[in-house]
């Protein structure tokens, strides 16, 4: 009989953090501990929400009654480390230093790789972490922005995005790399990446760079007003960033980053919930627009997924602006933590060697 590893994955996200436990590719559990906006809003920093998130989640595992010592391995969503490219990496200390240090900038996601090294070490087991964020397989042409010192970066939902559109390709019969497929990741970061026969060759980045604007960011703007805006003297550079990731987008217009509390606004009659709403489905058919471009329009599917994918009236939105492009399949909430897992299982069983950071 084969061996079963026992797997945490933890998976932070800008509004929540998911934890699963599965039993080779089985799941034995699975929790969303959803983060409010207040709740996030007390912490300077990512990393300073460290021992949060940490509690929450040995809190969560003991009140189920979870022994984690019989883990096998503890694997993270991986975070804004310098761009390399897909896998599962095992955690080590020059990854942890830049993840602490956010080499490439600030996202919940950096929390990942920490939490499982942590985890992992108590143990005496390995953490690993799969597909980070600053998954790279953009092409060249796709990097230039129109100011030479500003290059376009690929920062996004690397792990969902691949994960659904294999689930897609072998719901259509085929493999990954036989399709293109435009994936649109609508979570509390919305990224929409061209991906052609199993490479996404151009995706905005989700975090502060273009886009659309999302439930805590702002997407991209006005470069003109903004460069004033930040020479006002009426922010700080801290401020500014604030705006743009945190508390911009429908935080920013509504107070809330909760999709599901803006649907409620609407139903009780809030007219312009409905036009913010509206208008951050409308700038996601325009990225989803700008991608059937980048592949010549030869596009397989549109696949909208991510949380706010369950929100049939946000998916219909988009889909009555981009179906004449081609088919929009709907996979909502995330492939994530089984992504997380499989990673982990094949350094496990040695079908695959984990590569290690540079
Ligand atoms: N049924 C729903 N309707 C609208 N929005 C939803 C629904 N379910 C979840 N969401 C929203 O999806 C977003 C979170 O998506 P998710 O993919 O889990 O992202 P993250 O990993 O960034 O937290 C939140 O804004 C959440 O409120
Ligand atoms: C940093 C890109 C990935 C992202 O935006 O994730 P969340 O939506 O979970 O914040």
């Amino acid at each position: 009989m084969s061996e079963v590893y026992r797997i945490l994955a933890i998976n932070p996200g800008s509004t929540s953090t998911k934890i699963a436990i599965f039993d080779n590719e089985k799941p034995v559990f699975e929790e969303v501990l959803r983060h409010s906006t207040e709740e996030l809003s007390q912490y300077k920093t990512v990393f300073d929400q460290y021992e949060f998130r940490k509690n929450v989640i040995l809190d969560t595992l003991n009140e189920k009654g979870i022994n984690i010592t019989k883990l096998a391995a503890v694997v993270g969503r991986g975070g804004l480390l310098k761009p390399i490219a897909g896998g599962t990496y095992r955690v080590d200390e020059a990854m942890l230093e830049d993840l602490k240090v956010g080499v490439l900038g600030q996202h919940a996601s950096n929390l990942g790789g920490v939490l499982a090294f942590e985890i992992a070490c108590q143990l005496n087991i390995p953490p690993f972490i799969v597909d980070p964020v600053v998954v790279d397989e953009i092409q060249d042409i796709a990097r230039i922005s129109g100011m030479p010192e500003l290059e376009r970066k690929s920062i996004f939902h690397a792990l969902n995005q691949k994960a659904v559109a294999r689930r897609a390709a072998k719901d259509k019969g085929g493999d990954y790399q036989d399709f293109n497929f435009i994936v649109a990741h609508l979570g509390g970061g919305i990224s929409v990446g061209a991906h052609e026969k199993g490479k996404v060759i151009d995706v905005n980045n989700a975090l502060d760079g273009d886009g659309p604007f999302s439930p805590e960011r702002a997407g991209g703007l006005p470069a003109g007003d903004f460069a004033k805006l930040c020479f006002s003297g009426k922010y700080t550079h801290d401020e500014i960033k604030k705006k743009l990731v945190g508390q911009g987008g429908l935080v920013a217009y509504l107070g809330t980053n909760d999709g599901r509390e803006v649907v409620k606004m609407i139903e009780a009659g809030d007219e312009r919930a409905e036009v913010i709403y509206k208008a951050m489905a409308y700038q996601v058919a325009k990225e989803i627009g700008g991608c059937s471009a980048v592949l010549k329009g030869k596009v397989d599917a549109i696949i909208l997924t991510g949380g706010i994918a369950y929100d049939k009236i946000f998916t219909g939105w988009i889909e009555e602006k981009v179906s004449f492009i081609s088919e929009v399949l709907v996979y909502p909430g995330e492939d994530e933590m089984i992504a997380l897992t499989e990673g982990a299982l094949r350094v496990l069983r040695e079908e695959e060697e984990a590569k290690l950071y540079q």
